[in-house]
């Protein structure tokens, strides 16, 4: 969310970023209704004080005078509840368009409406030269029998799986070494559940636009988040965290929900794109400083690429365009992983950097050192997901006879041994 005084003194910015992202929303209607808002507002306020100079006139009037005041004093008081209920009117249809709006993206970000506008920024490690023909990933699962991902479609439906021996251990295994490695790096270990309100979100900036993306719990009046992401904007709403706390870096883990609405058709084979998976995640909140969100973006950036390098997973880092990046982005940045038999980099992270518009709908604030309470500015980025991690990592150390070797990092997670 932008703050009303940003749009007014920014609105050639606030109009950039609605045409660069593809949104649509009435900017000159938001405008008026704020105006008609604060018309009503003076004329409640004038009609509070003639109540209350009426009041004040009341006890020195003869009953005569009291009658005509009291009945003064009553239509000043129907009026003033008739404009109120108007005023609330307005100020939800103005808050149902402040939610509409875009974040500001930078300006180092590709303008276009969609991923084919993204820029390779960056590559990392060299594509494996295998001197056979590679297995995908699922045909690797089905040789050594590492998942079942047949029988579980009858019980649970597409888009779903169940590993079985080493690569279910893996895939756990896997998740507390992330979850580790990120709170050595300085991050509050926190498992978050998926079950969120609905408020939670629209604080994080699913909805109001990705509603039919999320799976409803209806009789609870709540929701499956998709990404631990959603329960950690909304942990601290409605604090006034002390400055000198800040930093507050959360390594959430949690189940992900996703109903992938929009993916028909898309990654149907094997585990790239389901409706259910395991997520590390990063997440800060930090001063209002531009250049401080900068320099967490680089960190988080970093952290995930030394998991990857640790993996020996190749990867290029992505610089994702206006339309790619979502409402609330000012700057996304997604790795790609290369899954040798597509042939191409697939995306396993995505960074980003909010400054505060989650912060304003989540009411994020803290009190800096000169005591100013300010909204605070936000980060998130994927520090591992699976099973789609589990693609690339397959299928870049498959052996020619259909085995796995693993990372040297992960050997002492799978007994030291050298094959999974
Ligand atoms: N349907 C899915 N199936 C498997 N993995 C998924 C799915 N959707 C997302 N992921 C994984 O989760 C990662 C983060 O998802 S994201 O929507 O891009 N970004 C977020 O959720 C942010 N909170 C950063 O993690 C993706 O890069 C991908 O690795």
């Amino acid at each position: 969310m932008l703050s009303m005084e940003f749009i007014k003194t920014n609105r050639a910015d606030v109009d950039r970023a609605i045409r660069d992202k593809g949104v649509s929303v009435d900017v000159d209607a938001l405008l008026a209704l704020d105006a008609e808002a604060r018309a009503l507002k003076t004329e409640i306020d004038n009609l509070r004080a003639a109540r209350n100079a009426i009041s004040a006139r009341f006890k020195d009037a003869t009953p005569e005078e009291k009658a005509v005041l009291g009945a003064e004093a009553k239509a000043a008081g129907a009026r003033a509840s008739e404009l109120e209920s108007q005023l609330g009117g307005k100020q939800d249809a103005i808050n149902a368009l402040m939610m509409k709006l875009p974040g500001i993206p930078w300006d180092g970000a590709p303008v276009g409406p969609d991923e084919s506008f993204n820029k390779v920024i960056r590559t990392e490690g060299e594509v494996p030269n295998f001197g056979f023909e590679p297995l995908d990933h699922v045909a690797l699962i089905e040789k050594n029998d590492w998942a079942d991902l047949s029988r579980i479609v009858q019980v649970s439906g597409s888009r779903t799986y169940c590993l079985k021996g080493r690569l279910a251990l893996l895939e756990t295994k896997l998740m507390g070494w992330a979850l580790d490695r990120i709170a050595t790096a300085g991050f509050t270990a926190i498992t978050v559940p998926a079950i969120a309100r609905e408020q939670a979100f629209l604080n994080q900036g699913q909805f109001p636009g990705h509603v039919e993306e999320t799976y409803a719990l209806p009789n609870d009046d709540a929701y499956l988040a998709g990404t631990a992401e959603v329960a950690l904007t909304s942990l601290h709403s409605g604090e006034i965290v002390d400055g000198a706390k800040l930093p507050i870096l959360y390594a959430g883990y949690s189940p992900c929900f996703r109903r992938e609405a929009g993916s028909a058709g898309k990654d149907v084979r094997g585990l790239l794109r389901v409706h259910q998976f395991l997520k590390v995640e990063q997440w800060v909140m930090c001063d209002a400083d531009p250049a401080v969100s900068a320099e967490w973006h680089e960190k988080l950036l970093g952290l995930a690429e030394q998991l990857l390098t640790a993996l020996e997973i190749p990867y290029q880092v992505i610089e994702t365009s206006t339309g790619d990046m979502g409402l609330g982005k000012y700057r996304m940045n997604d790795i790609e992983s290369w899954v040798p038999s597509l042939g191409k980099y697939r995306e396993t992270h995505s960074c980003s950097t909010l400054h505060d518009w989650q912060a304003r709908r989540a009411n994020l604030r803290y009190r800096d050192s000169e005591g100013k309470v300010r909204f605070a500015h936000t980060l998130n980025n994927t520090a591992l997901a699976s099973p789609r991690i589990l693609v690339p990592l397959l299928e870049n150390h498959q052996t020619v006879d259909g085995r796995v070797r693993l990372p040297k990092a992960l050997r002492d997670l799978m007994g030291g041994d050298e094959y999974l």
